[in-house]
Formats: structure tokens, sequence, C-alpha cells
């Protein structure tokens, strides 16, 4: 058998190529079951990105105590934010209408799009190979995450480049960089913030934006992540005039039982109201598309929390999912980084 994975395009290459963008998320199960979150999570955590510790160390914790139980906690989660019309969870979905409503935006200047995922399905090289068979040889790749993280953004790289290493072909390949304050995504952040206060009876006295944790420690050796989540929340604030007080910066989702980023998103919001602040809103502008982490932790857990500590009212501020300018934000890193090509 050969060591290369792929047989040459059966599309010609036009004259001067022909670009192709390929969106990557992170993944998610294929159904809410134990074994389907079980294969998921497996993977998913055996990533060195995002598990450092040595696999001779991690694995067996790993195979034993953690995936004996979490898939069942994590499965029962699931299958309440579930969309039970498409059957699939709402990153999958979210993701595949961003790239429809990209594909509709690009497809009168030729350019297809496709959309892979990190962990599970499609594949990153799944989507790859569609846009090779349409005879794109050069790739736009757009991680989908705002702000660069290596457990996110890197291994998105990792996981493209991993697919390039088997081919005899290889297209050029130009990796989108995080975009935590281009002008595009702020003005996203700050539309969907208008549409949810527009429909509210009462002024949020704060909104929080709370961002995806990471192990402090990833941030201390050098990963950018913080840094960019302080850049996204302070634009945003800036462009609805509100001030650095009104948007306080929170850290969700830990794992595990290392130090992560603080303040920690729960006992933050759960401690507003002793302050007498008993009436907020919630946006989350680390994740492009809402998804576990945003609808049942923050949207179900959270908010539920607050009530009880005397919260009065709760507003959530949905991701950027499918809205029109999420779609607008995309084709503009798209075409910024097709200009790379065009030489
Ligand atoms: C050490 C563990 C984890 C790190 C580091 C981590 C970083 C990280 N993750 C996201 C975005 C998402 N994570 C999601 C789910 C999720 N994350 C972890 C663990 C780490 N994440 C787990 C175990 C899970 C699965 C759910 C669970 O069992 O609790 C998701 C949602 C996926 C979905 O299908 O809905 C997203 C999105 C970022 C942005 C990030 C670092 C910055
Ligand atoms: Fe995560
Ligand atoms: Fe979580």
């Amino acid at each position: 058998m050969s060591y290369f994975t792929y047989t040459p395009p059966r599309t010609p290459v036009p004259l001067g190529g022909r670009v192709g963008v390929l969106l990557v998320n992170l993944g998610t199960p294929d159904d809410t079951g134990y074994f389907s979150v079980r294969r998921y999570l497996k993977e998913f955590l055996s990533d060195r990105r995002v598990i450092e510790a040595h696999p001779l160390i991690w694995q067996p914790i790993l195979n034993t105590l953690v995936l004996a139980r979490r898939p069942f906690a994590s499965g029962a989660n699931y299958a309440r934010i579930w969309d039970k019309e498409e059957n699939a969870s709402p990153l999958r979905v979210f993701t595949r209408k961003q790239a429809e409503g990209l594909a509709e935006r690009l497809a009168p200047d030729g350019i297809p799009v496709a959309w892979g995922m990190r962990y599970g399905q499609p594949s990153v090289k799944q989507a790859l190979t569609e846009l090779m068979d349409q005879g794109c040889d050069r790739i736009v790749s757009i991680p989908l995450y705002p702000q660069y993280s290596a457990t996110t953004t890197a291994t998105a790289n990792d996981q493209l480049f991993r697919a390039l290493m088997r081919l005899r072909r290889q297209p050029s390949v130009l990796t989108v960089p995080s975009f935590p304050d281009h002008p595009q995504f702020i003005e996203a952040l700050a539309a969907s913030v208008r549409r949810v206060y527009d429909t509210l009876s009462f002024k949020p006295q704060r909104l929080v934006a709370s961002y995806h944790g990471l192990p402090k420690e990833f941030v201390e050796k050098g990963d950018s992540y913080r840094d960019e989540c302080v850049r996204t929340t302070k634009a945003l604030a800036t462009a609805l005039g509100m001030s650095e007080e009104e948007v306080p910066l929170t850290f969700q989702s830990r794992f595990g039982p290392m130090e992560w980023l603080q303040p920690y998103t729960a006992p933050y919001i759960s401690a507003l109201p002793k302050q007498g602040i008993t009436k907020i809103a919630v946006i989350m502008p680390g994740f492009m598309a809402d998804c576990i982490e945003t609808l049942d932790e923050i949207g179900r857990e959270v908010r539920e929390e607050f009530m009880e500590a005397g919260g009065e009212e709760f507003a959530f501020v949905p991701c950027l999912n499918d809205a029109p300018e999420a779609v607008t934000l995309l084709e503009a890193l798209s075409r910024q980084a097709i200009k790379g090509f065009q030489f």
C-alpha cells in the first residue's frame, strides 16, 4: 500500500490556481449515548495540546477514572441541548450553517467552502479532500476560535497539517490567525447584545463576558489566550459605550484539579446579588457557536445558581451562530486571507 493517501484531483486545477476555504471547529459527539461521548472525549482528552501530562501518567487515569464516569454525565448534558430536528449537537449544526452561509457569499467568485472537526466527524481530512476534489490547490483554513490558544487554534492547524503529510500533491495552505478584536467580530458581538437588550424589560447592571477557561500554567508558559480575551472584552465594551467595570471578564468550564484562569464564572456570578447586582446579562465571546458549554453550563447551571443566590433577572446572549454578521465576519476573514494567494 502506498504511503500517500490521496489520488490526484479529478477536477483540473485552473490556470492561476483555485482557492477553497476550510472552516475548522472543535468537534462534538455523534450522539448522546455513552459510547459516542466516550469516543469523543477519548480523542479530545488524548490530545497532548490539551492535556500536557505524559501519556504514561495520563492515559491510565483517562481510561479508568475519567472515561468510566464522565461520558454518562456529559451525555446527559448533551441530551438536554441536542437539536432533535437535525439529530446533531448545536455546535455541529451551527458550524454547518456558517459554512453554508459563507459558501453562498463566495460562490459568485467560484470559491468552495468545506467544514471539518478537530475531533470526530466530519474530519478535517474529509473536508480537505472535498476541496481538493473540486480542484483547489490553495486552502484558506479558518480555525473557528476568536482568541488564540495552543489547545484550540494550534491543534486545529496540527490536524490539517497531519492530513497534508500524506499527500503526494500538497495544496498550499494559509491558516488564518485569531481575530480577537477584528472590527467585524466586535461589530457582530455588539449587534448580538443590542438584539437581546432590545427585547428586555430591564436594564442589566452588568454584561458578564464569560470565556472558556484554560489551565493558568499554559498562559504562564506563553499561551496568549488570556491577553486575547482581554482584547475582545475591551473592544466590545468600547463598541457598546460601556465602562470596563460594566463588562467583567470571567472564565468557565474548568476541568481537572489544576488551577485555571480566574475569576471563575460560576462563583463570580453567584456572588453578584450580595453586592446589589441582581440583573445581569451574560455573553460568551470565546465561542463562535452555541454548544454544551454555553447552553448548558451558562444557560442552565450558572443561571440557576445566580437565581438561587438572589438574582432577579438573567439574560443570555446567544453566540454568533448563523447570524448574518457571523457570516460577514467569516467572509471578511476569507477575503483578506485569499489576497495572500494572489500574486
Ligand atoms: C483540559 C481540558 C480542556 C481544555 C484545556 C479546553 C480548552 C478549550 N475548549 C474550548 C472550547 C470548547 N470546549 C468544549 C467542550 C469541552 N472542553 C473540555 C475540556 C477542555 N477544554 C471537555 C472535556 C469538553 C466536553 C464537554 C464536557 O464533557 O464537559 C466545547 C463544546 C463542544 C460541544 O460539543 O458542544 C467547546 C466549544 C476552548 C475555546 C478552549 C480553550 C481556550
Ligand atoms: Fe473545552
Ligand atoms: Fe463544561
